[in-house]
């Protein structure tokens, strides 16, 4: 089923203003359910089972997930019962904490009865800014986008990208897809390549779906397809998001970005990285000191889609024992550049 529109905010506060309404993305493509998260509990469980996911939206749902819990119990112990659960609900993804410690700093002088309305009004903030700082990424990105397409300006420019880095995963417009779609928009011929991103299948079940609802060509490929399509020269560029980007420029992403990014450098393909403020971690000195979220092993085993029938269904493809690291670290040097709202930068 296609979403009306093209991209959309993909949180919103219930009609009381008690809650807030999110996508249940677990079951994307296949059906556009909105689920209500009503109290802190669900929130972290809405995170810590990627019913929803991306860095700025877990970071905006537990912003929510926070102002609800001070709805519950407005007291410090209730303020900090809140942010321990919902911290603790995924470690990668720096956006999480900082959305949290901004709720926090934003409440914590305030009388118990004032906290939770102040909290919502902060948690709306952070939202409303995420979509206003990734519809600015997705400007300096598209000066980028037009600058590369001028170099071959009579084909389109073929993008590819990694997991899902789009309004999906952020409140409105995404990081990665943020360029690709004021590009579109603006009548630059583009094609994507979408990575299928193994196991959780990111790109195939949800890039996949924004482009085509948005009506942006693309094409799915396998993880394992890019470097060959890179060696043949059918990648003008490499833009993924970010999970949290370290002070020395280490990019910690979705598995599978470091390998991309080396086969992006052993082809002279310009790697570029998108990422808001909210997602630049200066408090940790490199890639190495990121904490990976190690996932269920069963997500690497198990299968979920529909069948013939239409019915979704979960099988198990092997008996096997299995890791499953959600997320890699990209060095620096293998960084083109940083596209953000401040504009696309060498450096972050
Ligand atoms: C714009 S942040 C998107 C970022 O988050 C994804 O991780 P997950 O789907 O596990 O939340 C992936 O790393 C994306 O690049």
């Amino acid at each position: 089923m296609i979403l009306e529109g093209a991209h959309r905010r993909s949180i919103a506060r219930t009609a009381d203003g008690a809650g807030v309404a999110i996508l249940d993305q677990r079951l994307l493509p296949w059906e556009v359910k909105w689920v209500e998260l009503r109290d802190a509990a669900t929130a972290a469980a809405a995170i810590r089972e990627m019913w929803t996911r991306g860095a700025p939206m877990i970071g905006a749902t537990a912003a929510y997930g926070l102002a609800m819990a001070l709805a519950d119990d407005p007291s410090d112990a209730g303020l900090a019962a809140g942010y321990d659960l919902l911290v603790a609900t995924r470690p990668t993804a720096i956006n999480l904490r900082w959305a949290l410690d901004s709720v926090r700093a934003h409440v914590a002088d305030l009388a118990p009865a004032e906290r939770a309305a102040a909290a919502f009004a902060r948690a709306d903030a952070i939202a409303d800014e995420d979509a206003a700082l990734c519809r600015a990424i997705g400007e300096h990105g598209l000066a980028l986008l037009r600058t590369l397409h001028a170099r071959n300006p009579h084909r389109p420019l073929n993008i590819l990208t990694h997991c899902n880095a789009g309004w999906l995963a952020t409140v409105d417009y995404g990081t990665a897809t943020a360029p690709i779609y004021l590009a579109h928009d603006a009548g630059i011929p583009i094609h994507v390549w979408v990575d299928e991103t193994r196991p959780r299948n990111q790109g195939a079940l949800l890039t996949a779906f924004e482009l085509a609802n948005h009506g942006v060509p693309h094409t799915l490929v396998a993880d394992n397809a890019g470097g060959l399509l890179m060696m043949e020269g059918q990648v003008d560029a490499v833009i993924v998001g970010t999970d949290r980007v370290t002070a020395n420029g280490d990019v910690c992403n979705k598995i599978g970005t470091y390998l991309k990014a080396l086969a992006a450098h052993d082809n002279g393909v310009p790697f570029y990285v998108a990422l808001p403020y909210t997602t630049f971690d200066p408090a940790t000195a490199t890639g190495a000191d990121i904490p990976i979220e190690e996932r269920s092993a069963d997500e690497v085993k198990w299968l979920t889609g529909p069948d013939a029938e239409g019915m979704i269904r979960t099988v198990r493809v092997t008996g096997s024992p299995a890791a499953n690291p959600a997320f890699d670290v990209t060095p620096a040097r293998l960084v083109t550049a940083y596209i953000t709202e401040r504009g696309v930068l060498d450096k972050v």
